[in-house]
């Protein structure tokens, strides 16, 4: 990762990055969780509506089953004593076969397994014997039967609704039976399919062994179903509701319910990814929605970050630029409105004024006589450097102390020093403000009197000369000065030749006897 790129990204884009960074992860994980949450309850309810659609279908089935069993119970009570009777036998099984929808066939067998009567005529099956264990399944139980498929004598692939006739004194003498063709219309696939679903959804039955007796797909009709988790459920007498992968490979949601009159198992099912195929469109919905929203709260976002990081940015983008003039003004006028800005704020100003501060102390320094606290040679130069761009008229007076070896020599260079000093004090009592006070040289000095004419500037020099020389100077008793005066008018002729004039008019006043003020003329 490159870290100075990090470097450079300024608050308001770090700000910007975070918070977006934080609501998107906050709405994609939203849209994560409702997807999720909207996925499984789309499973949860289509579980459920399977589960009770399966449980509707059995007891549907139940009831179809027992109304076909009663019928037979009236036909069985009614043939016990006409079981000999081939007319009324013939009589009673069309009469089942064509009033009700119930059977696609009926049969009357007596006890010794020979068919007594059939309808339809057409079947062919009177006087037939029967023979195979499963066809002999009703003879057997001699009690009301939901038969195993079987082929039928007729060939047809059939189940048998069986209620065995008794004697009145209780003596077997066959039963009467109704048939249901599975592969055919029948009475079985007349209910379930008049419910069927065109959402995908689709439902099967399974007999006691889990052949299918009844599914959409007629040629799975008969066709054994075994590690089917649900099938397995179901013809256990449980009621319920699972996610399982089909024969093929397909995930479904299946609701399963046993029919109990019967051993069979109803299963209702549809596929997983019909059930889910409106969740895409619905998340779109729920994105559009939390769209606006989203984009509202982004821009707020924005906006705070700007408003947030503008008093720091601007705090940044003036501190940058602190040597050019009207910067610490810039830096006042900065809106700092919350803490940290402001504190910062008056950080930099503090800061800053220190620093101007020591920087202006130091050039003070550097630009004073140390002892006298009068200008020195560097400050003179400035001084004059800038009266001359400034092209300002100035007097200028130079002066030394008369014979100041000897007062160092009779008295020493301390006593010397403090007489120095003295004179200083002097010339700062003459001075105006704006007059500049130099101290050139060991005991030479400087008057620079802006703006003033020659006289009053020799009225000047002469009131500091007799000042000094009837002030009386510790230890040393009586001190005098000489002075030199020359005038520079602002003109091309430069403030150097001015002085240099006004050190020849002190050489004169020195030549003449010390204790005088010579002028230079202008
Ligand atoms: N005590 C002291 N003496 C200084 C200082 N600077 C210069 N001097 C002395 O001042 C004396 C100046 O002497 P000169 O310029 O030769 O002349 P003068 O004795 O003043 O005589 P004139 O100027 O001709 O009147 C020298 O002895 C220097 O050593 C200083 O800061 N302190």
């Amino acid at each position: 990762m490159n870290f100075s790129c990090l470097l450079k990204l300024d608050l308001r884009r770090l700000i910007l990055f975070l918070a977006v960074i934080s609501v998107l992860v906050t709405l994609a994980n939203g849209f994560y969780a409702s997807y999720e949450v909207q996925r499984a309850l789309l499973i949860r309810d289509s579980l459920a509506a399977n589960r009770a659609y399966a449980a509707k279908l059995a007891e549907t089935t139940d009831i179809v089953l027992k109304a076909a069993q009663d019928q037979l119970a009236y036909s069985a009570d009614l043939l016990r004593d006409k079981m000999d009777d081939e007319q009324a036998l013939m009589a009673e099984a069309r009469r089942l076969h064509q009033q009700t929808d119930s059977f696609n066939s009926v049969v009357v067998v007596g006890a010794n397994a020979v068919i007594l009567a059939a309808s339809p005529d057409t079947l062919g099956v009177k006087g037939l014997r029967l023979s195979s264990p499963n066809a002999l399944q009703s003879l057997n139980a001699k009690r009301p039967l939901v038969t195993d498929p079987f082929v039928s004598p007729s060939g047809n692939y059939i189940l048998a609704i069986s209620h065995p006739v008794f004697t009145a004194d209780g003596n077997y003498l066959g039963y009467i039976s109704g048939s249901i063709y599975l592969r055919e219309r029948n009475i079985l696939a007349n209910v379930l399919e008049r419910h069927f679903h065109q959402d995908g959804s689709h439902l099967y039955v399974v007999d006691r062994n889990g052949t299918l007796i009844y599914h959409p797909e007629a040629e799975r009709v008969g066709e054994n179903i075994t590690g089917n988790p649900v099938i397995e459920a179901v013809l256990d007498g449980r009621l319920g509701a699972e996610t399982l992968r089909n024969s093929k490979g397909v995930d479904m949601l299946a609701g399963f319910a046993p029919v109990t009159r019967a051993g069979w198992g109803v299963v209702a099912q549809r596929p997983r990814a019909d059930t889910l195929a409106g969740l895409d469109g619905l998340m779109l919905e729920v994105f559009m929605r939390i769209l606006p929203l989203g984009l509202l709260t982004l821009s707020a976002i924005w906006l705070s970050a700007l408003f947030i990081s503008r008093p720091l940015w601007q705090l940044a983008q003036s501190a940058r630029v602190m040597d050019q003039p009207g910067a610490l003004g810039r830096i006042s006028a900065i809106r700092s409105w919350y803490f940290e800005a402001s504190r910062l704020k008056r950080a930099i100003l503090k800061g800053a004024g220190l620093m101007n501060d020591r920087i202006s102390q130091l050039h003070t320094d550097s630009h004073t006589d140390a002892p006298t606290g009068l200008l020195n040679r560097r400050g003179l130069e400035q001084a004059l450097e800038s009266l001359q761009l400034a092209g300002r008229p100035v007097a200028l007076i130079t002066l030394d102390i008369d014979h100041f070896k000897q007062v160092n020599d009779r008295f020493g260079h301390d006593v010397g020093d403090q007489a120095i000093g003295l004179l200083a004090q002097l010339m700062k009592s003459q001075a105006r403000k704006g007059d500049l006070l130099c101290r050139s040289g060991g005991e030479e000095f400087l008057l620079l009197l802006p703006d003033t004419e020659l006289a009053p500037a020799l009225e000047v020099a002469e009131r500091l000369r007799r000042q000094v020389a009837g002030q009386p100077v510790p230890v040393v008793g009586r001190m005098t000065i000489s002075l030199g005066l020359a005038r520079w008018a602002g003109d091309a002729g430069g403030i150097r030749q001015a002085l240099k004039r006004s050190d020849e008019a002190l050489y004169r006043a020195k030549a003449a006897g010390r204790n005088r003020t010579e002028c230079a003329p202008e």
